[in-house]
């Protein structure tokens, strides 16, 4: 049986994982969870998977958790804010942490998970995509697997199992095309919060939600591939296939093609993080292809989604650049959600953040220069804003 600890547990990845540990008592069991701020859903979990070790990260919130459990006996170890969500990822005999706290906030946890030896199934993107510099040195040093839960890094890493490591041409990543996939770009100016949580295959977070409408989530994983698999940026192509069945593909140096397909549910990349290199049977819907219907691709358009190629070239920048494309990426889509800019402004203000950044890119960035860079990216940010508004022909993207 497996000893799993979770990670932002009242998030979409948090409970499908709960989902999976519910479905498999004899393969999975639970030591600890960390959440956010959701105490309700918090208290049921607790409840129900009797983790020995809890955290909350919103601290104001403990006496309510505390009083929503205190009829429980044994009682959990319960903690609170980011200290207590590190105390959880490195606790007791877990032997798989799975990373599903959204953003950067993931990044601190995710080390002492990695410094107390235990496995990441690797779901928060982020954490990679700002931290890789520091993350894989010590994936390598405690020997610990780094195993991708996200889809397309998932069907990734499936294709390549049993490819000798020489044998990898090109990663060809499938992208949705996210809420506004058919929307003529001139409409992008009218888009609303609610437009853009609008997936039209995937029940996600708020945040990856409109990563995924600006194709952001995509540059991400360019990222995110770029580190796991350690290939060039130059053979990392993304490829829109709007029914998300095909969760990606690998080109072979003899031209051959692998492909990983199944119905857009994180259930299953999750679950094989989980198991691998084991495989699990589950009764979940199988994938027919002719009901599936058509599978259809196209080339993505950098003109309507520029956040592809500021990633790419963010990627290619490394050192401390993806830490503050990231960065940018969280606060610009928090201060989106909250309606204080408009959805075309995301891109511009990211650019302007990174150019700021070219001078002080540090590459081999110790942890405090990625801390340090993300928390400057995050205040850059508002600089952006106020030249959008007094200076809007400032910053032009593309
Ligand atoms: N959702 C997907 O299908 C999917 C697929 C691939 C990758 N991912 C990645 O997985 C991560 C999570 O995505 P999601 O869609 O599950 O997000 P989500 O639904 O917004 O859930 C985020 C989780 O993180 C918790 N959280 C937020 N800030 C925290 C903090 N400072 N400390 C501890 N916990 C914190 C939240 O707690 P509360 O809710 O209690 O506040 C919640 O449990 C992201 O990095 C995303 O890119 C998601
Ligand atoms: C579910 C998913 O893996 C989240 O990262 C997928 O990538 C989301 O779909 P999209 O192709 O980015 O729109
Ligand atoms: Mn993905």
């Amino acid at each position: 049986m497996k000893a799993i600890t979770l990670l932002g547990s009242t998030g979409s990845i948090g409970t499908q994982t709960l989902d999976i540990v519910s479905e498999h008592p004899d393969k999975f069991r639970i030591v600890g969870l960390a959440a956010g701020r959701n105490v309700d859903l918090f208290a049921a979990q607790i409840r129900q998977f009797r983790p020995q070790i809890a955290a909350i990260s919103a601290a104001e919130k403990l006496p309510e958790l505390k009083e929503a459990i205190k009829d429980l006996n044994p009682q959990p170890i319960l903690l609170a804010g980011e200290a207590g969500v590190i105390e959880v990822a490195r606790y007791g005999d877990a032997q798989t942490v799975v990373t599903g706290i959204v953003g950067c906030a993931g990044l601190l946890p995710t080390i002492a998970a990695i410094e107390a030896g235990k496995d990441i199934a690797l779901a928060n993107k982020e954490t990679l995509i700002a931290g890789a510099p520091v993350v894989l040195p010590l994936v390598k040093k405690h020997g610990v697997k780094l195993l991708p839960a996200d889809s397309e890094h998932s069907a990734i890493f499936q294709c390549l199992q049993g490819v000798p490591k020489d044998g990898l041409r090109k990663i060809l990543l499938t992208a949705s095309g996210g809420a506004f996939r058919d929307w003529p770009v001139e409409k992008l100016a009218e888009v609303k919060v609610a437009d853009a949580l609008k997936h039209p295959n995937w029940s996600m977070g708020r945040k990856i939600t409109v990563d995924s409408a600006t194709l952001m989530n995509k540059g991400l994983e360019v990222i995110e591939a770029h580190y796991l698999f350690g290939v060039d940026y130059d053979n990392i192509e993304i490829v829109i296939h709007p029914q998300s069945i095909i969760h990606s593909l690998i080109e072979l140096q003899d031209t051959s093609v692998l492909a990983q397909l199944g119905w857009p549910d994180m259930r299953l990349p999750l679950l094989y993080a989980l198991s691998w290199p084991e495989r699990i049977y589950t009764n979940w819907e199988r994938l027919n292809l002719v009901k599936s219907g058509d599978l259809t691709f196209r080339e993505p358009d950098h003109q309507k989604y520029p956040c592809m190629q500021l990633a790419y070239a963010a990627g290619r920048a490394g050192g401390s650049m993806p830490a503050v494309l990231n960065a940018a990426n969280e606060q610009v889509v928090a201060l989106f959600l909250e309606e204080k800019i408009q959805f075309l402004d995301i891109p511009k203000c990211i650019e302007f953040v990174c150019d700021r950044h070219q001078h002080d890119n540090k590459q081999n960035p110790s942890l405090d220069d990625i801390l340090a860079a993300d928390k400057w990216a995050r205040q850059e940010v508002f600089t952006a804003t106020e030249k959008l508004a007094t200076q809007p022909q400032i910053i032009s993207v593309g």
